[in-house]
């Protein structure tokens, strides 16, 4: 039990799920960062969730942002989703077949997204941007590929090179597993330094087959693409005839009604989704120019397949989900956002603590340290002992953040005026305790 400000949370019954997990799953989780180890603490085990709030199994209520780690756009348990997941589970969950809800869904997906002339559905946004490579590896019938330090794209081998989110927050060096033949074929620069990236095409533009970069990097905390960086990795792969993809697994959808592409206006050969598109739902994709997708099987030669993709409960949540996405939905985010941006901002100035906080749209991030993060080298730099206490003292305060620096913040449609001012104040009372 924990008591702060008069405050109690309780996490006795986390506590013993948590043990019993550990008994039957690695570190007792189906993925790292939810562990908590790198705040030390206990995971809340949730019990149920609505709109902005979460509630855990102790029966402590929490304002979240975590929002299943950017997909619940919406907030918890949109009646809407729900209602159509429902209606659509009593017809059947899965048939190996084709169901006309798919069609719509690809449909939507490029309406929205003008670089996308057709779409492929799969399962996670890790089975897109592993989809998404070999598919560029295929038509360039090159090897090589450009990563940016601190960037996750999920785990598929070749990925896994200098990555963030959990490997940055477990500080692992490259993950054991990922044969040195694969990472050789990895070059990691560093994130919005387009120098480096001229410097990797000088030496091995003929074998690049894509730069592959999150328009937001959203896995290292979030650090916005400086001017001209996103343009400069446009140009330099098209100059050398290789492909350019944007992993939009977490800003597709979120950062702007025509995804951070439309944001920025710039236009990729392919782009990965997940998360949001899934309205909660395990779902990714990947999409792009019809002559580049065609080449996928069957209509091509580049294998790529899998038993639930386009499963009818996952595309009819993502299906009403982008439905409810209007353009005045993402003005409410962007308000909500910088509300937020500028209470915490305005808290550590008064309180004197060195902090910074990036935000693109519904996407922020304090970081404890008055230098502007630009890149992975900067954010880790960061004063992480004070991240640790900080998470500690939200969750007190009835505040639930990602356990790690290197995730951010998501603000949903369902967070209130009054939510996000008590998550200010939360925010002051935290960084007093520091
Ligand atoms: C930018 C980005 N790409 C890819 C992934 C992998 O997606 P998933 O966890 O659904 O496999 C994630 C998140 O995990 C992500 O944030
Ligand atoms: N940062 C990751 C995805 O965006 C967090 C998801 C996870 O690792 O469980």
């Amino acid at each position: 039990m924990f008591m702060e400000n008069n405050r109690v949370r309780r996490d006795e019954r986390s506590k013993a799920a948590f043990e019993e997990a550990k008994q039957v799953m690695p570190g007792g989780v189906n993925s790292p960062v939810r562990a908590f180890k790198s705040v030390g603490l206990t995971p809340v085990y949730m019990e149920r969730g609505v709109g902005s709030r979460v509630f855990d199994i102790d029966g402590n209520e929490f304002i979240d942002y975590v929002a299943s780690w950017g997909p619940l756009i919406l907030g918890h348990a949109r009646p809407e989703v729900i209602q159509a997941i429902q209606e659509t589970a009593a017809k059947g969950t899965s048939f190996g077949a084709p169901t006309e809800i798919e069609t719509a869904m690809a449909r939507l997906v490029c309406e929205r997204v003008p670089s996308v002339d057709i779409v492929r559905m799969v399962n996670s946004g890790t089975e897109a941007t592993m989809s998404a490579i070999r598919l560029a590896r295929g038509v360039t019938k090159r090897n090589k590929i450009v990563k940016f330090e601190g960037s996750y794209h999920g785990h598929a081998d070749s990925l896994l090179i200098k990555a963030g989110s959990g490997v940055a927050t477990l500080g692992l060096p490259d993950s054991p597993g990922v044969p040195e033949s694969i990472a050789s074929n990895t070059i990691t620069v560093p994130y919005n330094d387009l120098d480096s990236v001229r410097l990797a095409f000088d030496k091995f533009g003929e074998e690049i087959a894509c730069v592959i970069v999150e328009p937001v990097a959203g896995n290292m905390g979030v650090v916005p693409p400086v001017p001209g960086f996103l343009e400069g990795l446009r140009d330099l792969t098209t100059t050398y005839g290789s492909l350019l993809i944007f992993d939009e697994v977490m800003t597709g959808f979120r950062v702007h009604y025509h995804c951070a592409q439309g944001r920025f206006g710039i236009t990729p050969d392919l782009t990965c989704f997940g998360k949001v598109i899934g309205g909660g739902l395990p779902v990714g994709a990947y999409g792009g120019k019809k002559e580049i997708m065609e080449q996928i099987a069957p209509s091509g030669p580049i294998y790529q397949a899998g038993t639930l993709s386009g499963n009818p409960l996952a595309m009819i949540a993502g299906y009403t989900t982008l439905s409810l996405l209007t353009p005045e939905v993402y003005d409410n985010l962007e308000a909500k956002g910088a509300k937020l941006q500028a209470g915490i901002e305005d808290n550590a100035k008064q309180l004197g603590i060195p902090s910074t906080v990036n935000r693109v749209g519904s996407m922020v991030c304090p970081f404890f340290t008055d230098q502007s993060v630009t890149n992975y080298d900067v954010a880790k730099n960061s004063n992480l002992e004070h991240f640790k206490a900080y998470f500690g003292h939200m969750l007190n305060h009835g505040v639930s953040v990602a356990p790690s620096q290197f995730e951010g913040m998501f603000v949903s449609n369902a967070h209130t005026d009054e939510d996000i001012e008590l998550t200010i104040e939360a925010h002051y009372q935290a960084l007093k305790l520091l």
